[in-house]
């Protein structure tokens, strides 16, 4: 069957890295090209899209299909891993080894099926994950522009960006494992553009390593390497006003960098058709009553604590962030993953149950935007994932950040540091120090300065994000690019 009148529009395929959070930010950019009227082919790993259908299908009012979208269609094709937990995050080493051998050829494949249909129009344009290069070379192939996203900040991508420069000066691999807590990693560096005193260990963690073959550190140098040499334009989730410095020096070494974020208010200023707004981004089954139960709240009176999607935790520093927050005395909602904990399942002790009944709301997933801008949350306890970070600041909620690994380092530093808007909790988690930093965030002086500074950011955010605004004329140019001949 032809697509009649859709025929000549332009046809976008776009690719996350399989997880989470870098789905959510791609589908939001697929939802922003839509609106500008190309056709869309969203990749996903079967995996992945199994449990995107399962967890629309479990959570209320999620009754659209995703097979019915107009012009906009889901394609998948194998992550070439063996079986793993259903709803559970997959090995990020294991998935970055089959995206380095597996993912090219099956994305070739694909998109030659998509090119011999007559159910869609030609593909015209690719839009991917920067952690997806391959992509890179299938767009090479077919003659037509590739656009690499950043799901990361500037500060996290430009510390993938010296990857190369840390082996090259013998700073990585690691002599041993004793250079992970003798000290080495407070050394400062000062090479890095735009990042003043960044210290080792503010940089994305994937250097971190003994094995120089190691699979997630050499695709993050990958991507980092061939976007500079062979993307038609890069594109960060960020805004000018934020990363001024950072920006201008990727600048100079990227060609085309548009920065088009926040992606959500972007989307929150175009009328969203209403087919496309029952595209839900979840994983997990979403657990909307904790909305309710802020609704009864005073203003800013909840910490909201949540750790995305891919951080786990011993049991220990579980109980120790849960009794931080039962002896703060204040309320909070905390979403406890069904796979939070390493190994076991997250059951928190009866008593401290008993203790929170009044104070505490738990859930397994929640509407993360939503929570955020309900104005009864007051302060956000978070691992520091790009996607919540941005989040926040476009909320105006102020953090308190314990990062788990990866580019999370990297935006805690600039959260806390450069931004004024966060306060680092130690790795060593203890529950006295939970207790102090959520009383300090809530009650404080110091509270109160960061919430003024994380308002500044909204403010900032927003007007990036309002026409005219430098994300809005960056999204335009990235539209002129996906249109361009190649
Ligand atoms: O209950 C929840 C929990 C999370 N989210 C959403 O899930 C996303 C989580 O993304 P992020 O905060 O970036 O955390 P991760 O899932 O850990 O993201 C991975 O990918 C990011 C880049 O895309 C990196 O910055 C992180 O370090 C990496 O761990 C966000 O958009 C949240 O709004 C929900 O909607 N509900």
């Amino acid at each position: 069957m032809a697509v009649a009148d859709d025929d000549n529009k332009p046809h976008a395929v776009l690719i996350p890295f399989p997880a989470q959070g870098h789905m959510k930010a791609l589908l939001k950019v697929a939802k922003l090209l839509h609106q500008r009227g190309f056709y869309i082919t969203f990749v996903n790993t079967e995996f992945n899209q199994n449990r995107l259908i399962k967890a629309r299908s479990d959570s209320a009012g999620s009754s659209h299909s995703l097979s019915s979208l107009p012009n906009f269609k889901f394609r998948t094709i194998p992550d070439g891993l063996p079986p793993s937990l259903p709803n559970a995050t997959q090995d990020v080493g294991l998935l970055c080894g089959s995206i380095r051998r597996n993912f090219l050829a099956q994305f070739r494949k694909l998109v030659s099926q998509l090119n011999e249909s007559d159910t869609n129009p030609r593909v015209t344009c690719i839009v991917s994950d920067v952690v997806m290069p391959f992509t890179i070379t299938a767009a090479g192939e077919l003659g037509i522009p590739v656009a690499l996203f950043s799901t990361f900040a500037a500060c996290g991508f430009m510390g993938f960006h010296q990857y190369r420069a840390l082996l090259d000066k013998g700073i990585t691999p690691l002599k041993d494992t004793s250079y992970l807590t003798n000290g080495y990693l407070d050394t400062v560096i000062d090479w890095v553009p735009g990042m003043k005193d960044i210290r080792l260990k503010d940089l994305p963690t994937f250097f971190q390593v003994t094995d120089p073959n190691d699979e997630i550190f050499n695709l993050a140098m990958e991507s980092a390497e061939s976007s500079r040499k062979g993307a038609t334009a890069f594109c960060v989730h960020t805004f000018d006003a934020l990363e001024p410095h950072v920006l201008g020096a990727l600048s100079s070494v990227y060609p085309h960098v548009y920065t088009i974020g926040p992606l959500q208010l972007l989307l929150n200023k175009q009328s969203e058709e209403d087919q496309l707004k029952s595209l839900s981004y979840n994983l997990w089954k979403e657990e909307p009553e904790c909305l309710q139960w802020l609704d009864s709240k005073e203003p800013a009176s909840v910490v909201y604590v949540n750790f995305g999607s891919v951080t786990v935790m011993s049991m220990h520093q579980l109980v120790e962030f849960a009794w931080g927050l039962a002896n703060s005395n204040h309320y909070f909602l905390w979403i406890i993953r069904p796979d939070l904990v390493t190994g076991e399942s997250a059951v928190l002790p009866p008593e401290f149950s008993e203790e929170i009944k009044e104070r505490g709301f738990i859930a397994g997933w929640c509407p993360q935007e939503d929570v955020l801008n309900h104005p009864s949350v007051g302060g956000f306890l978070t691992h520091s994932g790009w996607n919540s970070t941005i989040e926040s600041l476009s909320a105006g909620v102020p953090m308190m950040c314990w990062p788990f690994f990866g580019d999370q380092q990297t935006n805690c530093r600039f959260t806390c540091t450069d931004w004024g808007v966060g306060m680092e909790i130690d790795n060593d988690v203890k529950r006295d120090e939970i207790h102090k930093l959520v009383r300090e965030l809530m009650e404080g002086d110091k509270g109160k300065k960061l919430k003024n500074k994380a308002m500044e950011w909204s403010r900032l955010a927003d007007k990036a994000t309002a026409p005219g605004g430098s994300s809005s004329f960056n999204l335009d140019k990235l539209v002129d690019v996906l249109l361009s001949k190649k």
